[in-house]
């Protein structure tokens, strides 16, 4: 099977061409070659597919072969990736998600992609929606316990959920013992992501991130959009800020004009293979 490996901001997937491979169990194949040992090595593995409705179509599978409904830094891979394939000559591309259509606009600098900025759409507020466990409509600065201690989050989705908590200094954040507990959370019944945020400034946040499905990231895309709504609905940053991740820096805008979460960010292509299956 011939792949591509990819990153946006440290969030490395392997990227398969749907167009020319097939896939029979893509949720096993993305256990397999997400192993940094016995596989290829990455966050997950991410499907390029036609589509009746847009110009392609993502499908998205975390490491533990779960398959998320939205991936950030994976769009705007997808974007460089079928333009340097001459899979399309548009620069403004549709993907059809699990969380609907989004439009994502190449920016080149001689005919190289250098940054996409993608419409993530609108923040889903709803606690339902989410989904949450709760009778409150929202969660918003809301106690919750963990690990036996009182920790206030906001919840939101950008088609898939995120759990934001505020902290001091991302740095000292046990993610390896803290984060399967948000994760697994049983007010959570899809599971969360958990984003850390601490602010720098109104229009500079910095986080860290344990991605549902696969632990750690260096970047998650939705998360740090989510992290972005959560610290202005917290009125702890303006509309525009600059998030600075392990993997590297995105730039988010939540428009007031039209209610949608704008991510810019960078696409890299690392290299191809061939990869064989056990
Ligand atoms: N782990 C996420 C999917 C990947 C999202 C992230 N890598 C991004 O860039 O948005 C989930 O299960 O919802």
């Amino acid at each position: 099977m011939k792949f591509t490996k990819m990153h946006g901001a440290g969030n490395d997937y392997v990227y398969v061409n749907g167009f020319v491979e097939t896939i029979e169990d893509p949720a096993s194949l993305s256990i397999a070659i997400s192993d940094r040992h016995f596989g290829i090595g990455a966050d997950g593995l991410v499907l390029i597919l036609p589509s009746e409705t847009s110009d392609f179509r993502m499908r998205i599978f975390n490491a533990d072969g779960s398959e998320a409904e939205m991936c950030g830094n994976a769009s705007r891979c997808i974007a460089k990736y079928v333009f340097d394939h001459g899979m399309t000559d548009k620069t403004s591309i549709t993907l059809e998600t699990l969380s609907g259509q989004k439009r994502l606009d190449l920016q080149l600098a001689e005919g190289i992609v250098t940054s996409v900025r993608v419409d993530m759409g609108e923040p889903i507020l709803s606690s339902k929606q989410i989904p949450v466990h709760s009778d409150e409509d929202e969660i918003i600065d809301f106690p919750i316990a963990l690990d036996g201690k009182k920790v206030n989050i906001t919840a939101l989705s950008m088609g898939n959920p995120h759990v934001i908590i505020f902290v001091d200094n991302v740095d000292e954040i046990d993610l390896p013992k803290v984060g399967p507990k948000v994760e697994h959370h049983p007010l959570f019944p899809k599971r969360t992501n958990t984003e850390f945020v601490q602010i720098l400034s109104p229009d500079h946040l910095k986080m860290r991130v344990w991605e549902r499905g696969s632990g750690e990231t260096l970047a998650c895309g939705t998360g740090a959009c989510a992290a972005t709504v959560a610290s202005i609905l917290n009125e702890k940053a303006e509309r525009r800020v600059t998030m600075e991740l392990k993997g590297g820096t995105l730039f988010i805008e939540w428009s007031e004009a039209d209610n949608h979460v704008y991510m810019t960010g960078p696409a890299t292509t690392v290299f191809e293979g061939e990869y064989f299956p056990a």
